[in-house]
């Protein structure tokens, strides 16, 4: 076979692999579900932020779906970068924060948003948190679709808007990948309990 043609047949494999491990995962919240948390969140975003012409920060990557889902729901004036601090890179289990793009604006006096697909142990928004204060932030907020419930957290990191809290278990879905794959999905799965 072509070298061409076994790539071809790989990726086959993979895409029937990844649509069949899809299929048995458990939906823990649905598209539809989805949709009115986030209508909920951004009502108490724009509650506490309407008049402070905050700063918004998107965590990539997983951030990414959570700010596009909320961007367009919050109606007020507001500024948007991102940041990329990760410290799964790919994997189903944490390792040390690696910054990978720190934010271009400059935070000084004022209000920051940050926003991301779930607070797990809480490492990565804790070094966030802490990096945003540094650069003179008057007060950072976070806003996250899911909280994992756990005795792992990080002391002291809660979020001020939250979505939904979800079970200790490995969730993707909304932005959250399983290496890699599945940011793309609408609504959250958790692998099956066996994997
Ligand atoms: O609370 P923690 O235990 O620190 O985990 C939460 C972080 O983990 C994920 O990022 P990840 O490192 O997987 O990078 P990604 O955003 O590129 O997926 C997620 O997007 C959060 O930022
Ligand atoms: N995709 C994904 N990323 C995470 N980062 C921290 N916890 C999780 C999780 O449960 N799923």
């Amino acid at each position: 076979m072509s070298n061409e043609l076994e790539a071809d047949r790989r990726t086959i494999e993979r895409v029937t692999e990844l649509n069949a491990l899809l299929a048995s995962c458990d939906v823990l919240v649905t598209e539809a579900e989805m949709q009115a948390i986030y209508d909920r969140m951004a009502q108490e975003i724009t509650q506490s932020l309407s008049e402070r012409l905050p700063i918004v920060l998107a965590v990539m990557n997983g951030g990414l779906i959570v700010s596009g889902q909320l961007l367009s729901r919050l109606r007020f004036p507001l500024e948007v970068s991102y940041l990329h601090a990760t410290r799964y890179r790919g994997s189903t289990s944490g390792g040390a924060l690696k910054w990978l793009a720190q934010p271009d604006m400059l935070l000084t006096g004022r209000d920051v948003l940050i926003l991301d697909d779930i607070l797990d142990e809480g490492h990565t928004l804790k070094a966030v948190r802490d990096w945003c204060e540094a650069a003179g932030a008057r007060k950072v907020w976070i806003a996250v679709a899911t909280d994992k419930l756990h005795d792992r957290k990080v002391p002291n990191m809660k979020a001020d808007f939250v979505g939904l809290s979800v079970p200790d278990r490995y969730i993707f879905g909304e932005g959250m990948d399983y290496h890699g794959f599945f940011r793309n999905v609408a609504g959250i799965y958790a692998l099956p309990e066996s994997h």
